[in-house]
């Protein structure tokens, strides 16, 4: 346990004391955070601040210098992508690239199914039928046969979330889902956000930007060069003065 003092049990995803470098760069710092179960917390910082690192290192692409992570009560510290999944944390990409000679449907099929060796005959029916109920429950019941170069941006990101759903995640990393949206399209991705939460998963949203944010989360953590400068209500972040210093001329 690190100065901060948490551990395995306080909270469905746990990080004490994160610490990854890059030679002489500390890009996180000691970083510790809880994620409860049911919230939708708000991962924020400007650019360059970390966030990517620090669920880079969560999520198994490379290993934390030092620290641990914890889900769901065990020590995940440094485990595989693969195992993250199996274990039921699924993320988003922002530079995700769907198959794009594949429909919507086949794309989340293709999810639900990795091994396109068991995507056989039998297993073919019964995944469609699963991988049309997960297009309806991203929004895009419309949008089956169409390939992702067809779908509006908003679309594309429904298609991100449908891929990570179809691994029947219990916690979702998404990663700045409002990027290049509109205001309108903001207000859907987060009623569709909020329903993700209301049937039950767990979500944290990354992002640099606060806008149409702070609206959505019930909690945010605020990183800066690594470490965190403010943990809170939507209402605590936006009066927090460090927190409106490090955005100071970033928006
Ligand atoms: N693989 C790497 N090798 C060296 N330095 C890296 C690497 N990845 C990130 N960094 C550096 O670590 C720091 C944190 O970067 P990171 O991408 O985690 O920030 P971020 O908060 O996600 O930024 P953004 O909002 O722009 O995505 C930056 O200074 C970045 O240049």
């Amino acid at each position: 346990m690190s100065a901060d003092g948490l551990g395995p049990d306080d909270g469905v995803l746990v990080a004490d004391g994160l610490t990854k470098r890059f030679g002489g760069l500390t890009a996180v710092d000691d970083l510790s955070f809880a994620v409860e179960e049911g919230e939708i917390l708000g991962f924020i910082g400007p650019n360059g601040a970390g966030k990517s690192t620090t669920f880079n290192c969560i999520t198994g692409r490379y290993p934390p210098t030092e620290g641990r992570v914890y889900y769901r009560g065990e020590e995940v510290t440094g485990a595989e992508s693969y195992d993250m999944v199996k274990a039921g944390l699924a993320r988003t990409f922002q530079e995700f690239r769907p198959f794009s000679d594949r429909t919507v449907l086949r794309n989340i099929q293709t999810a639900l199914v990795p091994d396109e060796l068991f995507s056989t005959s039998g297993l073919r029916g019964e995944t469609r039928q699963q991988a049309i109920e997960l297009c309806e429950r991203v929004g895009l019941g419309d949008d089956l046969y169409r390939t992702p170069s067809e779908l509006p941006h908003a679309g594309m990101l429904r298609l991100e979330l449908g891929r990570a759903m179809a691994t029947d995640p219990d916690l979702i990393l998404v990663d700045e889902p409002f990027a290049g949206l509109a205001e309108a399209e903001v207000k859907q991705l987060s009623a569709l956000l909020e329903e993700l939460r209301g049937a039950g998963t767990t979500l944290v949203v990354v992002d640099h930007n606060m806008r149409g944010l702070l609206s959505l989360i019930d909690r945010a953590v605020v990183i800066n060069f690594g470490a965190k400068i403010a943990e809170g209500t939507p209402e605590e972040i936006r009066a927090d003065p460090e927190v409106q210093e490090a955005y100071l001329g970033g928006e």
